[in-house]
């Protein structure tokens, strides 16, 4: 989060990866977990949280916004639930570090609130548009002031009474969609999303599963203002994003045959699967089953060459975060991958693209940059240096190459891989990968 000490990476071919591992909880589903619980009625547990920065921004969040949230355990929390209209205003601004998930999402349910409040971010959120969540919650009647141009920080002010709207989005975001149905638990009326492609879905799942009648399919949500939510246990699956990088890193390691265990398979999120199988991956699907309301399965990655393709449009939701290290199976590839639609890529925790591009450059790879996406010739790559720019993403992304890279890689500002992957280094370690933090 903000203020930390600046960390870089030395990153080198390591063994071929091997065994079984388990990657922690996911992010999408430990932040949604934090925030209904506390505004249920009753007590709920959730296992598999995820101790990492951003779903910790959002814990301490709602405790300052005075909910009772117990730690017995790594990846256990205890929530004490407040009610719907529990929440108390809390002095000062509520940080959420490095996360537009806990900002956008917070937007919307901060609306429906009797009091007012501040939300900041670090530098890098500081820079994330949140016009795009502002302008349907003013349709709504929220009252919320960004710094500038649509930037944090927001200050949102009471408003008398939202309105329920009908709102068709033009970016595909399940944020936006979020801040929305979360605003619209507290509208007069039914709110209605619909969305150019279907994003992951699990805020709707989520409310239906503390009891709020809601009503979705892929692109489309419903729901009404003015029931309550009920305590219930969520059991979070491992993170689909954070395997991805062992997914791409076994597959591009010869010898290399790693298991992956209980990885959240929610086809919202799975659209690297089909794309790296499109290029020749070797990944099987073993013991599905199903963990807290969400499909699982245990996923076996064995090494294969890979070949470019041309990435079909109506995947990019469903791996948008999966690109940073798409790109690098691209780079390592034989011929070229083309990536198209995926100008959302230039708002993330860095402009994606560049960020990828630049330090692909820097080791060798021919990138052509699109303003949507890139054109990425593969073929060998040397060692050198690139700057994750401290986005987590492109820095675990930029680990991967370096597996298969002649010489050393040193990759900076990687502090940040703690949002979304505590424990990054040594699990990497464990599998077989050369890495080592040090002081930049
Ligand atoms: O809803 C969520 O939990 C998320 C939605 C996606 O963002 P957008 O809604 O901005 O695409 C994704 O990139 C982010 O990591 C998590
Ligand atoms: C984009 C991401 O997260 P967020 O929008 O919550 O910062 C991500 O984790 O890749």
């Amino acid at each position: 989060m903000s203020g930390e000490a600046r960390l870089d990476w030395r990153a080198r071919g390591g063994a071929p990866l091997r065994g079984e591992l388990r990657v922690p909880g996911d992010k999408s589903v430990s932040h949604r977990a934090v925030m209904l619980a506390s505004l249920a009625d009753g007590v709920s547990r959730i296992e598999g949280f995820l101790e990492g920065q951003d779903a910790r921004a959002t814990e301490a969040i709602f405790r300052r916004l005075g909910v009772r949230i117990e730690a017995p355990a790594e990846g256990v929390r205890i929530v004490r639930g407040v009610g719907i209209d529990g929440l108390r205003a809390a002095p000062g601004a509520l940080d959420c570090g490095n996360a537009g998930t806990a900002m956008r999402l917070l937007a919307g349910l901060l609306s429906g609130q009797a009091f007012e409040s501040e939300l900041c971010g670090d530098v890098s959120l500081s820079k994330r548009p949140m016009g795009r969540v502002i302008e349907p919650l003013a349709r709504m009647g929220a009252h919320i002031h960004s710094a500038g141009g649509g930037l944090p920080p927001l200050r949102i002010h009471p408003s008398n009474e939202l309105q329920a709207i009908e709102f068709t989005a033009d970016i595909a975001s399940a944020q936006v969609k979020s801040a929305i149905l979360l605003a619209g638990l507290y509208a007069q009326g039914e709110t209605v999303v619909h969305e150019p492609q279907p994003t992951r879905d699990y805020t709707e799942r989520m409310l239906a599963a503390f009891g709020w009648p809601i009503e979705f399919a892929p692109g489309h949500a419903r729901l009404r203002g003015g029931h309550r939510l009920h305590a219930a246990d969520v059991a979070v699956p491992a993170d689909f994003s954070s395997a991805a990088f062992f997914l791409v890193a076994a597959s591009l390691v010869p010898g290399s045959d790693l298991v992956l265990r209980r990885v959240g398979m929610n086809p919202r999120r799975t659209g690297l699967l089909p794309v790296l199988r499109a290029m020749g991956a070797d990944i099987a699907e073993e013991n599905p089953g199903e963990q807290g309301g969400e499909p699982v399965a245990d996923l076996r990655v064995r090494h294969a060459p890979l070949h470019g393709i041309e990435v079909p449009r109506a995947h990019v939701a469903d791996m948008i975060d999966e690109f940073p290290v798409l790109f690098v199976a691209a780079a390592l590839a034989e011929g070229s991958t083309r990536v198209q639609g995926a100008a959302e890529l230039r708002v993330k925790e860095s402009d994606r693209i560049a960020a990828m591009a630049t330090g692909l450059r820097a080791l060798g790879a021919r990138v052509d940059e699109t303003p949507d996406g890139a054109v990425i010739h593969g073929g060998a790559l040397q060692g050198g240096s690139v700057d994750s720019l401290g986005d987590h993403r492109v820095a675990m992304a930029f680990a991967v190459a370096a597996q298969r890279v002649a010489g050393e890689v040193r990759i900076g500002d990687v502090a940040n891989v703690a949002t979304s992957f505590p424990g990054f280094e040594a699990l990497a370690g464990e599998a077989g990968f050369g890495l080592a933090a040090t002081p930049a």
